[in-house]
Parts: C-alpha cells; sequence; structure tokens
C-alpha cells in the first residue's frame, strides 16, 4: 500500500511540472499527455461538481448559472494522517496555504476569470489545485466544463462546440480514465457523457460510469438495470451517487454528514441494498484510486523512456546553442580566448587549404601580377622618339662622346617607377582575399553565433590589423621597386657592350664617329633596347620578390599575430567590460534559461520515478 501511495504522488509531482513547463498536451512530445489521469465529463447540471465535492468531501467548488467551470481543474487529492487540518494549496500562489474552503471556490473563480477575461470564454490552460486531507484518498482528477448544448447570453456561439472539443481533447487520449456523470433522473441512452465516452472508448474499458440522483428518480422507476451494467455495458462497474440536493446546499448540510446520508440511503435502500458496498462517492475515489495506481504502474516505462528520450534531446539542443557562461571574470576570459582560438583555427583553415579561398592568393601572383606586368608601356618609353629625347634632355649643351650614361639612367628610372603600380595592386588584391577569409571565417565559426558582440570585436580587430600589414607590405614592395632605382647592375651593361663588339667585328670600338652615330635611328633603337633587356631582366626579378614580400608581410603575418593587439586590448579589460564582449543575444538566454529549466525538472521526474517505482 506504501507504493501505492506514493505513485500518484509520483503522478502528481509530475503534472505540476507539466503545468510550470506549459506543457498542457497538445504539441509534440507532450509528458501530460503520457500521464494517467481520470477526466469527470458530464452534462451540465449532472451533478459533476457535487461528485467531485463529495469524493474530497469539502465545498470548494464555483457555483452559479452559466458555464462555470471554464478551465480544466487538476484536483490533486493527497490523503494526510488522521486529525490533520484540511488545506488546499495552488499552483499559480505556492506557499500560500488555504484552509478556508469559501476563499479556494473564490480562487479557483478568479484564476479562472484571470486568463479566461470577464468574457466567459474557455481556456485549455489548467488550474492546478491540491487539496490535503485525512478524508481523501490520493487521486486526481480532472473537472472539464460541463457539456452544453446551448449557450447562454453573453457566451459566443462557437463556445458550446468549443467545451466539446476541450472535453474531447482530454478524453481521447489513451492513458486517460473517463469519469461519465449522468443524472439517473434522464434517459441514459441521451447522456452526454455517455455519448462522448462510447465515442472515444467503444469498448469502455476506460470509462468508469456514475450514475447521480437515484433519489431523484420518479416514484416506481430505479436504475438497478443501468447499475448492472445491463443498459450500457462497461468493463468497470457502475457507481450510483446520492448526492446533496439542492435544499441540502442551502441548508449548508456538512459534506462528511452527507457522506453517511449517502451511506444510509444505500444500506436502506430496498432496490439497491444488495449493491450497497459498492455504491456512494466514497467507494468511488477508492475505486478510482486503485484503477490509477493500476494504470500508472502499467504507464511508467514508457513514460522514463519519453522523458529519458526528452532529456536527450534537451541535451543536444543545449550543446547546440552553447552552455551559459561563468559569471568571473577569469571565466570570461578564457571563453573570450576560446572564441577567438576557434575563429582563428577556421581562418587559417582558410588560407591554408582544407576551406576554400587561400588559392585566390596563388592566383594574385600566378596570373594577376604577371598579366599586369606584361601589360606596362614600356614600348611607349622606349619609342624612338622618346629616348631620342630622354637622351638628349640628359646630354644637355654637351651630347654624349661614347655612351649616353645619364640618359641610360634616364630611361631606366623612367621604366622602373612603371613596376610601383602592379606591386601595390598585388597587395591590395591580397589583402581583399584575406579580408573575405576572415568574413567568410566569421560566419563559419559556429562558436561565435551566440555572440554578437564578440564577434564584431573579433572581426573588427582582425580587419585592423589586415589593414596595418597591407601598410607594412606597400613599404615593402616600394622598397623593392626602389632598391632597383637606387643601384643598376653595371654588369649587365659591360655584357651588352662586349656582345655588341663581338657581333660588330668590323667596327672598331676604339675609333667611334659619335657625330656620325649619335643620332642616327640605329643608335637610338640600341640604346632603346638595351634598356628593354635590362627592364626585363628587372620585371623577372620583381614578378618573384614582390610575391616573396607580400606574403611575408601579410600573409605570414595574417597567420602569426591577427589577434595578437586584441588578446592584449582584452587582457586588459576589466570584469564588466568582458561580461559586455560576451553579451549574448537575448532571445538565445531566454531559449537557453527555458531548456535548462525544463531539463532540470524533467531531470527530477526522472529522479522522482527512480525513488518511488523500483522500491
Ligand atoms: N437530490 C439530488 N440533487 C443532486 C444530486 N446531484 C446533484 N444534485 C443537484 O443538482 C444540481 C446540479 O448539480 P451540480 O453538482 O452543480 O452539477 P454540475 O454537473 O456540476 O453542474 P454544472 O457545473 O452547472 O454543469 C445541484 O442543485 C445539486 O444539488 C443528487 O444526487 N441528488
Amino acid at each position: 500500500m506504501a507504493t501505492m501511495t506514493s505513485l500518484i504522488g509520483l503522478i502528481n509531482k509530475i503534472q505540476r511540472a507539466c503545468t510550470v513547463l506549459g506543457d498542457h498536451g497538445g504539441e509534440g512530445l507532450s509528458l501530460w499527455e503520457a500521464l494517467p489521469s481520470v477526466a469527470v465529463v458530464g452534462g451540465q447540471s449532472s451533478g459533476k461538481s457535487s461528485v467531485l465535492e463529495s469524493v474530497v468531501g469539502r465545498d470548494f467548488l464555483p457555483r452559479g448559472s452559466g458555464i462555470v467551470t471554464r478551465r480544466p481543474l487538476v484536483l490533486q487529492l493527497h490523503k494526510t494522517d488522521d486529525g490533520q487540518q484540511d488545506y488546499a494549496e495552488f499552483l499559480h500562489a505556492p506557499r500560500k496555504r488555504f484552509t478556508d474552503f469559501a476563499s479556494v471556490r473564490q480562487e479557483i473563480s478568479d484564476e479562472t476569470d484571470r486568463i479566461t477575461g470577464k468574457s466567459k470564454q474557455i481556456s485549455n490552460i489548467p488550474i492546478q489545485l491540491s487539496i490535503y486531507s485525512p478524508n481523501v484518498v490520493n487521486l486526481t482528477l480532472i473537472d472539464l466544463p460541463g457539456l452544453t448544448k446551448v449557450a447562454v447570453e453573453g457566451q459566443s456561439e462557437t463556445i458550446v462546440q468549443d467545451i466539446e472539443n476541450m472535453v474531447r481533447s482530454y478524453v481521447e487520449k489513451p492513458n486517460c480514465i473517463i469519469l461519465a456523470i449522468s443524472p439517473a433522473n434522464q434517459d441514459i441512452a441521451t447522456s452526454d457523457a455517455i455519448k462522448i465516452a462510447k465515442e472515444v472508448d467503444p469498448s469502455g474499458e476506460r470509462t468508469f460510469g456514475v450514475l447521480t440522483k437515484l433519489d431523484l428518480m420518479d416514484k416506481g422507476t430505479n436504475a438497478v438495470e443501468v447499475l448492472e451494467g445491463k443498459h450500457y455495458r462497461l468493463m468497470h462497474p457502475w457507481v450510483g451517487i446520492v448526492n446533496r440536493s439542492q435544499a441540502d446546499i442551502n441548508k449548508n448540510v456538512d459534506m462528511i454528514i452527507a457522506r453517511k446520508k449517502e451511506r444510509e440511503y444505500f444500506e436502506t435502500s430496498p432496490e439497491y441494498g444488495h449493491l450497497a458496498h459498492k455504491m456512494g462517492a466514497e467507494y468511488l475515489a477508492k475505486l478510482l484510486s486503485e484503477h490509477l495506481e493500476v494504470v500508472i504502474r502499467q504507464r511508467i516505462p514508457s513514460i522514463i523512456a519519453l522523458i529519458n528520450k526528452t532529456i536527450d534531446e534537451l541535451n543536444a539542443e543545449l550543446d547546440r546553442i552553447g552552455r551559459p557562461i561563468a559569471v568571473d571574470s577569469g571565466a570570461q576570459l578564457y571563453t573570450i580566448l576560446e572564441m577567438c582560438r576557434a575563429f582563428d583555427k577556421v581562418f587559417k583553415e582558410h588560407i591554408d587549404g582544407g576551406r576554400p579561398g587561400g588559392d585566390k592568393i596563388y592566383g594574385v601572383f600566378d596570373h594577376q601580377l604577371p598579366s599586369a606586368l606584361k601589360k606596362l608601356p614600356f614600348d611607349r618609353h622606349l619609342s624612338l622618339k622618346n629616348v631620342q629625347r630622354v637622351v638628349t634632355e640628359a646630354d644637355g649643351y654637351q651630347p654624349h662622346l661614347i655612351a649616353p650614361e645619364q640618359g641610360y639612367r634616364r630611361l631606366i628610372e623612367g621604366c622602373l617607377s612603371y613596376f610601383k603600380g602592379p606591386a601595390e595592386a598585388s597587395v591590395d588584391a591580397v589583402h581583399l582575399v584575406l579580408k573575405e577569409l576572415v568574413r567568410k571565417a566569421i560566419a563559419a565559426t559556429e562558436e561565435l553565433k551566440r555572440f554578437p558582440t564578440l564577434k564584431s570585436e573579433i572581426a573588427q580587430a582582425a580587419n585592423d590589423s589586415l589593414e596595418r600589414f597591407r601598410e607594412e607590405s606597400k613599404k615593402t614592395v616600394t622598397r623593392l621597386v626602389d632598391m632597383e632605382s637606387s643601384y643598376l647592375t653595371a654588369e649587365f651593361f659591360r655584357k651588352i657592350h662586349l656582345e655588341q663588339d663581338t657581333t660588330n667585328p668590323g667596327r672598331n670600338s676604339s675609333t667611334p664617329n659619335p657625330n656620325l652615330d649619335n643620332h642616327t635611328d640605329n643608335h637610338l633603337r640600341k640604346i632603346g633596347s638595351n634598356v628593354n633587356a635590362y627592364v626585363n631582366m628587372i620585371c623577372d626579378t620583381l614578378k618573384n620578390s614582390i610575391p616573396k614580400a607580400v606574403v611575408y608581410c601579410q600573409v605570414r603575418e595574417a597567420k602569426r599575430s591577427l589577434l595578437n593587439r586584441f588578446y592584449v586590448q582584452v587582457g586588459k579589460k576589466e570584469k564588466e567590460q568582458l561580461g559586455a564582449v560576451l553579451d549574448e543575444d537575448p532571445a538565445l538566454m531566454e531559449k537557453r534559461s527555458q531548456l535548462a529549466k525544463r531539463l532540470e525538472l524533467y531531470k527530477q521526474a526522472r529522479d522522482d520515478i527512480d525513488s518511488v517505482a523500483w522500491k
């Protein structure tokens, strides 16, 4: 018996957890729907409230005309030791003990209005009430709005259908035990309760038939045949009940006295005497309690399976959105650095391969730079006319004697200055590639998704670094070009000179004829082609050294020290500033705390089941 007592207590606990979680069934995997429950259904004025009050032994339900019950009332009865005072508690007002049951009635009615408004609409959000008393058995009942045929004044036309839908949503669940209340002074064939029960439980295996108002039957008629299951057959026995009449209620007849009167009614009744031990509200309560125990015991394995499955899902979801971060500054700093590392890893994968994009840098060196170099306008610069102009200008009043030394220098310098364009363009092109890789890496770092502020700060820091690397790289490639102008390779020209002498053995180099030769086209062409050859040699050198400078200054640095300055800045931050950097998306935080709360309650439910079920 001890375990049986705690089994219903267990389900009560899980039911409360469900209400806290906002789980009233309906959507997805619902624990609420997996829990066995007893739903009380009946037409208006069938005696539903009276039966519930009689089972509890207390007046506590709102009365009145029209549709009084407009939200499901989950009534959890807890048996306490004899001599203890009765009291009630609502889940929506925890820690408030109601010992006056008139105020319980008021609270139910106020709480109903709180959700449905005074509009008299109905709502499927349950009110959860626990009653502790020595006069109850452990049992949970759900009181539902009475089935009705007509809407009363002030209520919308759809309410009749709405109520039926709500009642059906409860009783159609296979775990629902249906307590179908029908008045005896009405033809059982027209009972609203039996009608809906028949529809959802045709075999009658989870329906308990209750017949009220036996005392109000016409003289000379009785309900023995119904009670014996001859009119409508159910797997469980019918229970007859005699509640307080309206006159009794008006006279405030005590519930305990009413129970006694009910017992006497059956014991002394000529018709029902033989059924007396199986009649009355107290018997009904015991019967339901025992049956509920059996059903709960059967359901426990599937409830545990559902809880475990849900716990796994919640854990997976929490992992996906990230666990909460600690609040001390050490842990915050650690989290920030972890995020930076995660980003850096993705970024490096983009550069080194594994992730796309790094190959574009090679594209700059292999394609863009050579084709830009090829397009440089050396032809124009070394045209006959220009060579003549530069050389003449360099000579001044004194034409050169053997070779135009100054003219050569100026022509070469003029050509070399063209290299700055492609060199800087390579720097900019690689910069753009790196910037794009930062953008991609930021987006691809899962861990950063939850921290929008940190995300943008890392992106900013990375881009600032790239900007600095770009400046450094530009200075370096400009230097490479300037270095070429600052010192020419003398050997190259010596070689040319020698080659020319050997190819023209007829001409004696020791006896040049400058006056004749100096300004001939041939002479100028020669100068132009010599300069061109020299510049081509430099071009080959730069084609190789510019990529080296760019990789050294930009790519290598990006891999080595992209976030170095950021680390220093973060290291200097105070706790509040760190917190601000880790400020999460509020929607995400809310979601996490919801998930964590759910997880906690589900784990608690599992612990509770473990401690009860396998005793
Ligand atoms: N004499 C007698 N009157 C009863 C019995 N059961 C209910 N009544 C009376 O019938 C009326 C309706 O009973 P309730 O218990 O309020 O019925 P209900 O189904 O809860 O009604 P609604 O909440 O309005 O749908 C009340 O005046 C009760 O006193 C009974 O067994 N015998």
